[in-house]
C-alpha cells in the first residue's frame, strides 16, 4: 500500500504539495478539454515552479535515458543563461520549403490551446518547443542525420530555464481523447523521480585507450577546387558570395559521450552558444559565436557575422590580427554582404532597424571574426519561428544571392549539409525565442563524430587559405573529439 502510494506521488522533491495539485487540475482539464474536441484532440497541460541551484544540462546530460530526445542551449558569460530539456511530449517536425511555417503554425495552436502558467522569469520559462532546422529545405536525407528532420521542435517532459541564479522548471503532458488524468499524472511522477541532481557535467576520459583517426570525408584537394569554382561562378557574375564547406570525421576507439563533449565545450567557449541536440543515437552538439535571431516581445536582435582570422598566444599579435581583419577590404566586403541583406529582409517588418555603421571584431576561443549587431522593434507581432525563416540563411552561411548559392552549394560541395549551419533553438508561447546558427559542430553517432566547417567565397578568395580557414574552424571540436 505505502509503495503504492509512494509511486502515485512520486519519490522526488521536485514539485511541492501546491504544484503537485496545480498540475493536476491542469492535467484534467487538458484531458477534459482534448475530449471535447473529438478524435483528434490534443491539449498541452504544464506547470512551472523554481528549481534553485540546478544546472540544467547537467542535470539533463545525468538522467538521460538511452534514445530519449535532449536539447541544451547555454551561454555561460551572458549571465549563464541556460535551457536545457528532456523528453518528448509533441513532436512539431515538417520538410520542405514550408517547414517553418508549417512548425509555427502547429507550435502557436498548441500554445494557444495549452492550460500552463504564461511564460514568466528567465527566457525559456515556461512551455516550449526545443530543437532546430536543417539547413536546406529537404536537408538531413543522408543516413548519417537519420532522427535529424528537415524541421524538428519537440516539446519536451521536462525543461529547465536558467537566468544568473534564477532556474525554473516546466513539466509537461500531452493530453488525447485517450488519456487518463491518472495515467498521464503517474507519467511525470515517474520521470522526475527518475532525475539526477547533477551538479557537473561528466568529464571526457584523459586519457582514452585505443586510436583517434581524423579523416577529411573527401581529400582536401576537393575543397580546394570546390573554392576555386565557386571563384570561377563569382567571376562569371552568377553569384557575389557563397559558402562553401567540408566534413571532416573523428573515429574514436569507443563512443563519443555527449554529455562531456558539451561540457567540455562550455567550459571553451563560454562566451558561444553551447549547444546539444540529441535524437536517438545522435547527438548533434557544438559553439557557435553566431546568434541568428532573438526575439524579445516586439525586440528583434540579431548579428552580421562573417570574415575571420586565427588567434595568438600573444596580446600583441592577436591584437594586430584582429586589426588587419579590421581593415581588410576582403573580410569587409564579405561582411558587409550579411548586414545588407540582414536589414534589408528585417525592415518590411520593423518600425526601425539599427545596425552599427563599423563592424567591430568578436574574439571566440580559436578565431576572431568581424561582426555588426543589428536590432529591430517588429511592426507586426512576428514570433521567433518566423523570423527564423525570414533570416535563415544569411550570407553569412549561404550565399548571395541566395537562390543561386542554393544550388551551387550541393552541386560544389558534393555532401549533405543535414543540420550544419541551420538554425538551433528554441520558442516560447508567446512566440519568444531564440535561435542561434549551428557551426563549429559535430554529428555524434557511436564511435563517429561529423565536423562541419565552411568559409565565405568571395571574388578574390585562394582556395588554399579557404582550406586553412576551414582547419582553424574545426579547432574548436578536434581537441575535444579527438582525444
Ligand atoms: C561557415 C562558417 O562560419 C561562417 C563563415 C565565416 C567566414 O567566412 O569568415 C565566419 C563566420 C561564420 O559566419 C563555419 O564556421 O562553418
Amino acid at each position: 500500500m505505502r509503495i503504492g502510494t509512494r509511486a502515485r506521488t512520486g519519490s522526488h522533491e521536485w514539485l511541492d504539495r501546491a504544484a503537485r495539485e496545480l498540475l493536476a487540475r491542469r492535467v484534467e482539464e487538458a484531458v477534459r478539454r482534448a475530449r471535447a474536441r473529438g478524435a483528434a484532440g490534443e491539449v498541452l497541460a504544464a506547470v512551472t515552479v523554481q528549481a534553485r541551484g540546478v544546472d540544467p544540462s547537467a542535470v539533463v546530460a545525468a538522467s538521460r535515458r538511452d534514445g530519449e530526445p535532449w536539447f541544451a542551449l547555454e551561454q555561460p558569460d551572458r549571465d549563464a543563461t541556460a535551457l536545457a530539456a528532456l523528453g518528448c511530449v509533441r513532436a512539431v517536425e515538417a520538410s520542405g520549403a514550408d517547414r517553418f511555417a508549417e512548425v509555427a503554425r502547429t507550435w502557436r495552436a498548441l500554445a494557444a490551446d495549452a492550460v500552463a502558467d504564461p511564460p514568466d522569469g528567465p527566457a525559456g520559462a515556461g512551455l516550449v518547443a526545443v530543437g532546430g532546422f536543417a539547413f536546406a529545405p529537404h536537408g538531413g536525407e543522408s543516413p548519417a542525420w537519420s532522427g535529424f528532420a528537415p524541421a524538428s521542435l519537440h516539446v519536451p517532459q521536462v525543461a529547465f530555464a536558467r537566468r544568473g541564479a534564477d532556474v525554473r522548471l516546466t513539466v509537461a503532458a500531452l493530453a488525447t481523447p485517450d488519456d487518463t488524468p491518472e495515467g498521464l499524472l503517474e507519467g511525470i511522477e515517474e520521470r522526475l523521480a527518475g532525475l539526477t541532481r547533477a551538479d557537473a557535467m561528466p568529464l571526457l576520459d584523459p586519457a582514452p585507450a585505443g586510436r583517434y583517426r581524423v579523416v577529411s570525408a573527401m581529400p582536401p584537394e576537393h575543397y580546394e577546387s570546390a573554392v576555386q569554382r565557386g571563384v570561377e561562378r563569382i567571376a562569371a557574375g552568377e553569384v557575389e558570395k557563397v559558402v562553401l564547406a567540408r566534413e571532416v570525421q573523428v573515429h574514436a576507439p569507443v563512443a563519443h559521450d555527449p554529455g562531456a563533449v558539451f561540457g567540455a565545450l562550455r567550459d571553451a567557449f563560454p562566451g558561444c552558444f553551447v549547444y546539444a541536440v540529441g535524437r536517438g543515437a545522435a547527438t548533434f552538439v557544438g559553439a557557435t559565436p553566431e546568434l541568428l535571431v532573438r526575439r524579445d516581445g516586439e525586440r528583434a536582435s540579431t548579428v552580421a557575422l562573417a570574415g575571420s582570422t586565427r588567434r595568438s598566444a600573444d596580446p600583441a599579435v592577436d591584437d594586430h590580427l584582429g586589426e588587419a581583419l579590421l581593415r581588410s577590404d576582403k573580410n569587409r566586403s564579405e561582411q558587409a554582404i550579411v548586414t545588407r541583406r540582414i536589414a534589408r529582409a528585417l525592415r518590411p517588418h520593423s518600425v526601425w532597424v539599427t545596425a552599427a555603421p563599423e563592424p567591430v571584431v568578436v574574439k571566440v576561443a580559436n578565431i576572431q571574426h568581424l561582426a555588426t549587431p543589428i536590432r529591430a522593434q517588429l511592426s507586426r507581432p512576428l514570433g521567433a519561428i518566423a523570423l527564423t525563416e525570414l533570416l535563415h540563411p544569411t550570407p553569412a552561411v549561404g550565399g548571395e544571392p541566395f537562390a543561386t548559392a542554393e544550388r551551387l552549394i550541393p552541386q560544389l560541395e558534393g555532401f549533405d549539409r543535414g543540420w550544419y549551419a541551420g538554425p538551433v533553438g528554441w520558442t516560447d508561447a508567446n512566440g519568444d525565442g531564440e535561435l542561434c546558427v549551428a557551426l563549429r559542430c559535430a554529428l555524434l553517432r557511436g564511435q563517429i563524430a561529423h565536423c562541419y566547417a565552411g568559409v565565405g567565397v568571395v571574388r578574390d578568395s585562394d582556395p588554399a587559405a579557404e582550406l586553412a580557414e576551414t582547419e582553424v574552424k574545426l579547432q574548436a571540436l578536434l581537441p575535444v573529439l579527438a582525444g
